[in-house]
């Protein structure tokens, strides 16, 4: 993040931190593991209730990424106005949202990749951000510090963006990294151990699937991605049945599911929510009220970071979506040109905004 001097590296907070040994977030951080199997249990249970409900993987990943057509045009009106009052636009709301930020408040943001900064295209490997996009981040990033947080692997992430002056958590937090301009400053990698793990999956996934025409597995690092976006929807729940066979032999993973993907992840205690929690306490803001974190999402994955302001009674949660979601986001975005506007106008805001007022130190 710019202007920002925090470095911390595997072994804790080092010189230039605004916090003196390890932190709690890094010892939440190192001690993220030891909640596996609990919550292994917990993702369980909650396939059994969908079971139980009748619904299949197919169907919720369905409603988790519906197309226009088979959502607002189809759907009533009523039910989407009904959900913008709840959770109205970001744009529509700049002032109140910005009102959070007074009284010399920092506002740090967060944004999610896929779905948020760059549109939803069939080819994961080609995701990119427009230039316009990558502009407005670099200048939000100028005022503000910035963190990119996404399910993909952090160097593709960075790759994608482009710029070298933002944190960066990719794999789903599970591998956060400070600017580039400070090499040693590998903040987290709570997941470490499951690297071996997640390596022999993803071969035996590439195998087991490599008959699903379209399906494609991807390698985050410290988790995967299976893919079902070019796959014919009457092959959906064959294949999330193939994933599952894979990983019921490995109980330290759990399956999740998002945008026409199903995720495999260490099912260690630690997701965006955390990894939000974590750059939080690393800039000097733990328990900090003047601070206002701003976290922008699409996805699943983005409602435990909405989860944790929920908690903390602080910041401000946008989704992105054109349809109504269940979400723990307060304000709504249609899409990532939205977001965009959005980012361009915290600038404009920002640049117009009267100085801090100087405190001149008495004589
Ligand atoms: O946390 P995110 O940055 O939103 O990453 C979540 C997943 O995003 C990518 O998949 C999604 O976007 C693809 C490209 O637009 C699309 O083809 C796919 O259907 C979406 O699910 C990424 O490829 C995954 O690995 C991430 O887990």
């Amino acid at each position: 993040m710019t202007n920002q001097d925090v470095v911390v590296s595997e072994m804790g907070i080092a010189a230039g931190s605004a916090l003196p040994g390890p932190s709690p977030a890094l010892l939440a951080c190192r001690g993220a593991a030891a909640g596996a199997m609990s919550l292994r249990y917990l993702d369980l249970a909650a396939a059994a209730a969908r079971s139980a409900a009748g619904c299949t993987w197919a169907d919720a990943m369905r409603a988790s990424s519906p197309t226009r057509s088979s959502s607002r045009a189809a759907d009533d009106a009523d039910e989407f106005t009904a959900w913008m009052r709840k959770h109205p636009s970001a744009l529509g709301k700049f002032e109140q949202i910005v009102a959070g930020a007074s009284g010399g408040k920092k506002i740090v943001m967060f944004l999610d990749y896929d779905g948020t900064l760059s549109p939803i295209v069939a080819d994961p490997d080609a995701a990119y951000m427009s230039d316009a996009m990558r502009a407005a981040v670099r200048d939000v990033a100028k005022h503000f510090p910035t963190a990119i947080v996404s399910g993909r692997c952090r160097d593709k992430v960075r790759n994608f963006v482009g710029l070298s002056e933002l944190y960066y958590a990719g794999s789903h937090g599970m591998d956060i990294k400070g600017p580039s301009s400070n090499p040693e400053s590998v903040l987290c990698q709570p997941a470490s151990e499951f690297l071996p793990v997640i390596d022999e999956v993803y071969k035996l996934l590439v195998e087991k699937t490599k008959s699903t025409p379209g399906a494609k597995v991807e390698n985050n690092k410290f988790c995967l991605s299976v893919h079902f976006r070019c796959v014919d929807e009457k092959r959906w729940n064959a294949l999330a049945e193939q994933v599952k066979a894979v990983i019921k032999d490995y109980p330290k993973l759990k399956l999740t599911q998002g945008r026409k993907v199903l995720e495999i992840r260490p099912s260690i205690m630690w997701d965006k929510g955390k990894a939000l929690e974590f750059l939080l306490e690393s800039l000097g803001f733990a328990n900090c009220s003047d601070v206002l974190p701003v976290y922008i999402g699409d996805d699943r994955t983005d409602e435990d970071a909405f989860k944790v302001l929920r908690k903390r009674g602080q910041g401000i949660g946008i989704l992105v979506s054109k349809c109504p979601k269940e979400t723990n986001a307060s304000y709504s975005l249609q899409d990532p040109s939205e977001v965009m506007d959005f980012l361009l106008r915290l600038v404009d805001w920002k640049r117009k905004s009267p100085p801090p007022p100087m405190i001149r130190p008495r004589v």
